[in-house]
């Protein structure tokens, strides 16, 4: 069963209007799944008027050394327009035999986490951790309602509550 069967998303508002640019950066490495993790999130992104600049790379263990790359260019900024007001993160990884899976994972989680806290950069995690490409599959695709478009939301979220609390995200 998938996740989004058990709980139905809350409504909350995303976005207030200002249209900071977003980043996404994505790594297609099992092409389909981060393919469908693209159209969700994009898709929201677009049904709200966000724009958007995407940034491929290689593998999962990427994306959390170019979004500091990208913090450390000055390309993040609260209230800037020419600067991302957040970023969003889209892959997946899939078990294998070695221990290498948690490894990605781990390290994955913990820098994306780490760098969105310590620089406080409203950040959707869309990276999947699955067993199987069918499990994969079944929680990226769905358009809007997949995972790509939950992570599209919770960006959007935390950058309406960054301009709430007036946050300085720099
Ligand atoms: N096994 C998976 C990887 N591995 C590649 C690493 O992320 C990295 O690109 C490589 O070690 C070079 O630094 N990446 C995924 O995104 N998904 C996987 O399942
Ligand atoms: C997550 C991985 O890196 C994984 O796909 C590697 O597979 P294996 O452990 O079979 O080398």
């Amino acid at each position: 069963m998938k996740k989004d069967d058990q709980h139905p998303r809350v409504e909350m508002q995303l976005h207030s209007g200002a249209s900071q640019r977003v980043l996404i950066i994505e790594a297609p490495y099992y092409t389909a799944v981060t393919n469908a993790l693209i159209e969700g999130a994009t898709a929201v992104l677009d049904a709200h008027g966000v724009p958007y600049d995407r940034i491929p790379v290689p593998g999962a263990l990427e994306i959390p050394q170019v979004l500091a790359k990208a913090l450390d260019a000055g390309l993040f900024g609260d209230d800037d327009p020419g600067r991302y007001g957040g970023a969003i993160a889209l892959g997946c990884v899939i078990r294998g035999e070695t221990s290498h899976y948690d490894i990605v994972v781990n390290n994955t989680n913990h820098w994306l986490m780490e760098t969105a806290i310590r620089y406080s950069i409203p950040l959707g995690n869309g990276v999947l951790t699955v067993d199987t490409e069918a499990q994969a599959l079944a929680r990226a695709e769905g358009g809007a309602n997949g995972k790509g478009g939950d992570a599209a939301r919770a960006c959007l979220r935390l950058m309406h509550l960054e301009r709430q609390f007036g946050g300085d995200a720099s």
